[in-house]
């Protein structure tokens, strides 16, 4: 019961939080949005009310009518007409890259030849060479560039990994990570389904278990042992069909020392019987099995509102744990959302100050670069790399 009256109100609190008052010294930083995306809400305009030096001050849009009606929804001070309109205003300090993953290389590279601080969404782009020239253009330009993989600042998965590296399960044998959602969350047109945007589960959801493998195994993989997929498959495919974008992903991968690792992802998982989703409870886990034990955490992409990280050991030791709050002597509170997390941490870095976490430039480029193996393997392919070049 206490447990449940606690999700409530980190719930509450996470999704409509007493907003603070602005610092003065220093000025806020002013962040842009690219495109009125669903998620900016979640991954920024919320986030933001609770942190003192950040104001969410512009958003632009295709249409200017639709970067306005956002704007006035979200109380966002300027709208713009198109994504460059953004970039050229000098007040923009940092800017958010939600657009869809094919655009996030074009955008990204303009943002920083603009003098931007960025925030780009998951996956970095679609390709790990468009991922490593961002990086490279961001620190050739002394600005930041973090990769939105918010579920890697939260405390919890911070303790799952400590877990891991303690020695308590033993040596890491295997690593399986589950993404699966149920069907009807995205209709046939979204983003998520069009290859020529970087559409695919493995680019939308598979990118958190890459990620999550390699950040829990503290290692490489060596190769793709095997990949099965199952096709996005329209309900009126048109005559020029290609069977390019993954539904459904699974993956085996190997890691050094003979350990291995499985993720499998979904973005439309069928009802069984009809009626009930497959993906009930919510499959998103990732476990490690180790030599001595096994330790497993439930959520581990969204853990503020509920997760739980159980260690069993063989011969019949087992418990459960949950760690909502950070580290003494690290920021945060119960309720803030992966997302304020990685706020905190991305205006600490653009401060000069040590965040608490952060996702580097190899990390990126490493879980673009398995991506791209996984889709080899499959013969799906890459995503289409983007034709965008710099002008010298
Ligand atoms: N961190 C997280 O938890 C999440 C991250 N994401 C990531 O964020 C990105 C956006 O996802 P989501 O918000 O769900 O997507 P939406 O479809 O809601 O938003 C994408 C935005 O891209 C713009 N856009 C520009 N060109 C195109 C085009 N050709 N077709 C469609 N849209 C276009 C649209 O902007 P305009 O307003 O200008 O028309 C739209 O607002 C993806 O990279 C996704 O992986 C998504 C969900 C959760
Ligand atoms: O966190 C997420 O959950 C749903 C996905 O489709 C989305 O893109 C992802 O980032």
């Amino acid at each position: 019961m206490a447990s449940a009256i606690g999700m409530v109100k980190r719930v509450y609190a996470a999704f409509s939080p007493s907003p603070v008052p602005k610092s003065t010294s220093p000025k806020p930083l002013k962040f842009g949005i690219l495109g009125a995306a669903r998620i900016a809400p979640n991954a920024l305009i919320i986030p933001a009310k609770t942190h003192p030096e950040v104001v969410v001050y512009a958003v632009a849009a295709r249409s200017l009518a639709k970067a306005q009606a956002f704007a006035k929804k979200h109380g966002i001070e300027k709208a713009y007409e198109g994504y460059q309109a953004l970039l050229d205003d000098p007040e923009v300090d940092v800017v958010y890259n939600p657009l869809p993953n094919m655009l996030h290389f074009e955008w990204t590279m303009k943002a920083l030849a603009a003098g931007k601080h960025v925030l780009n969404e998951k996956p970095s782009a679609d390709t790990a060479d468009e991922t490593r020239e961002m990086f490279e253009f961001a620190e050739k330009k002394g600005l930041i560039l973090l990769d939105a993989y918010h579920y890697r600042f939260h405390p919890a998965l911070h303790r799952f990994k400590e877990i891991v590296q303690s020695g308590e399960i033993g040596k890491v044998k295997h690593v399986d990570v589950d993404m699966i959602l149920p069907q009807s969350m995205f209709s046939e047109g979204d983003i998520r389904y069009d290859y020529s945007l970087g559409g695919g589960a493995l680019m939308d959801l598979g990118c958190y278990a890459v990620n999550c493998i390699r950040y829990t195994a503290s290692s490489e993989p060596t190769s793709v042992i095997a990949t099965t997929h199952i096709p996005f498959q329209p309900s009126t495919p048109s005559a020029d069909y290609v069977k390019n974008v993954d539904r459904r992903m699974e993956a085996t991968l190997a890691l050094p020392n003979d350990a291995t690792a499985t993720l499998r992802c979904d973005l439309s998982a069928p009802h069984k019987l009809g009626f009930i989703p497959d993906a009930f409870p919510l499959k998103l886990g990732a476990r490690v099995e180790g030599e001595l034990g096994s330790v497993e955490m439930f959520n581990f992409v969204m853990p503020t509102l509920y997760h739980s990280i159980t260690v069993k050991i063989k011969g019949g030791r087992k418990r459960v744990e949950k760690v909502y709050k950070p580290k003494e002597g690290d920021k945060g509170r119960d309720w803030w959302l992966t997302y304020r997390f990685q706020l905190e941490a991305m205006v600490d870095r653009v401060r000069g100050r040590k965040p608490d976490g952060w996702v580097d430039k190899e990390d990126s480029i490493a879980t673009m670069h398995w991506i791209e193996q996984i889709y080899e393997k499959s013969g799906l392919g890459s995503r289409p790399r983007s034709s965008y070049t710099l002008p010298n």
